[in-house]
C-alpha cells in the first residue's frame, strides 16, 4: 500500500445518495442483541495487537487526519477560536512536515461547531471544500422544547452548516419507546433537509449495549446518515465495545438494505495510537469502503495535536525502508 493509496485515493469526490430510510421495522429492533461478554473480549484484544503495520503508520495517521471532524464545543469559544480551528482544518500540520509528507492538499474531514458559531466557520473555511457541522438540537443534553430543536436545526443549515449533529432523547431509548425515537428522528431528519445528518446517540448514558444496538437500528431506519457515539460531554464517551456494537449494527443493515450508514466515534479520542485502533477495527468488520470521509468521521478536539507530534518523530528520525516505499 503506498501513502497515495491510503490517503488521497479514497477521498470521495461523489457523495452518497443520503440514507432515504425505511419504516420502522419492530421485530428487528427486537430481535437485535448485543452480546456483552463477546464484544467486550473481542474489544479487549484490539489495543494490544499490532493493528497497522509500523511501516505504514505516517500512511495511515495522514488517513485519520482526513477523517477528523475538527471540534471545538466549548462555552467559551470565541470568533478568534473558531478561525484559528479552521486554519488548522486547512492546514493541518506545518508547511515544512506537509512537504516532507508529500501530503500537500491534506485537510481534516469537516469542523465541527455549536450553532452560533456556524457563520464564522463558513466564512472562514470558503473555497476550502471543507464543510461546517454543526450541533443542534439543544446539544448536548437535548431537552429543548421538540419545535425549537427542529427550529435551531433550520437555522444551522439556512447559516451554511452542511452537516448536521444532532442528539437522541436519551429517554425514548431508555423506556424502550422506540416509536418515540423513531419519530423524532425522523422529523430531525426532515428538518435537515439537503444537509447529511448524524445521530449522536450518547451512549454512555443508554445503559447497555443492547440499547445502543436497538437505538442505532432505530436511528438507521429512520434516515440518520451517520451513526455518533457520543457528545464528548457524557461521563463516558467513544468505547471500542460500543463502536463494535455500532458497527456491526451498520453492517447489519447495510446487508439488509444495501444502504451505507457512517459511523463517527466521538469523545475522548486524543491519541493518534487510538486512533489507528479504531481505524484497524473499521477495515476489519466494515471494509476500505468505510475509511473514507463520507462514511467516517473521528469526532475530536485535541486528537490532531498528537497525530502531528507522530507525524513530526517519523519524518524527523524513523524512516524506514517500508515508509520510504510509501512515500515513493
Ligand atoms: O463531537 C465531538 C466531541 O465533542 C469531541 O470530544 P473531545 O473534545 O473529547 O475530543
Amino acid at each position: 500500500m503506498t501513502l497515495q493509496d491510503t490517503t488521497t485515493a479514497h477521498l470521495p469526490q461523489v457523495h452518497l445518495p443520503r440514507n432515504p430510510g425505511m419504516p420502522l421495522d419492530m421485530d428487528w429492533v427486537m430481535r437485535a442483541q448485543a452480546n456483552t461478554s463477546a464484544i467486550e473480549r473481542r474489544a479487549a484484544s484490539l489495543p494490544g495487537r499490532r493493528s497497522v503495520k509500523k511501516d505504514y503508520q505516517a500512511a495511515w495517521l495522514c488517513k485519520a487526519i482526513s477523517l477528523i471532524d475538527l471540534t471545538t464545543l466549548a462555552g467559551d469559544d470565541t470568533d478568534a477560536r473558531v478561525r484559528r480551528l479552521c486554519a488548522k482544518a486547512r492546514k493541518p500540520v506545518s508547511a515544512p512536515l506537509l512537504d516532507a509528507l508529500g501530503m500537500t492538499g491534506l485537510t481534516t474531514g469537516a469542523v465541527c461547531v455549536y450553532h452560533d458559531m456556524v457563520p464564522v466557520a463558513v466564512d472562514a473555511l470558503a473555497g476550502s471544500g471543507i464543510p461546517v457541522a454543526a450541533v443542534s438540537t439543544g446539544f448536548p443534553a437535548g431537552l429543548s422544547p421538540f419545535h425549537l430543536r427542529l427550529a435551531e436545526i433550520g437555522e444551522s443549515v439556512a447559516a451554511g452548516a452542511q452537516e448536521i449533529d444532532i442528539v437522541i432523547s436519551r429517554r425514548h431509548v431508555l423506556t424502550g419507546n422506540w416509536q418515540a425515537l423513531y419519530d423524532e428522528m425522523a422529523q430531525m431528519r426532515a428538518a435537515c433537509g439537503a444537509a447529511h445528518v448524524k445521530a449522536i446517540l450518547a451512549t454512555g448514558e443508554l445503559g447497555t449495549l443492547r440499547n445502543v444496538a436497538r437505538a442505532s437500528l432505530v436511528c438507521m431506519m429512520a434516515g440518520a446518515d451517520f451513526i455518533k457515539t457520543s457528545t464528548g460531554k457524557e461521563g463516558v464517551n467513544a468505547t471500542l465495545p460500543v463502536t463494535l456494537t455500532m458497527i456491526r449494527a451498520i453492517r447489519d443493515y447495510h446487508a439488509a438494505t444495501g444502504i451505507c450508514v457512517g459511523y463517527k466515534p466521538a469523545g475522548g479520542i486524543s491519541k493518534a495510537k487510538d486512533a489507528l485502533v479504531y481505524l484497524s477495527m473499521i477495515k476489519d468488520e466494515l471494509g476500505d469502503r468505510w475509511l473514507q470521509p463520507d462514511l467516517f468521521r473521528f469526532g475530536a478536539s485535541s486528537l490532531l495535536g498528537d497525530i502531528e507530534r507522530q507525524l513530526e518523530h517519523h519524518v524527523s528520525g524513523s524512516y524506514s525502508a517500508g515508509w520510504r516505499h510509501a512515500m515513493a
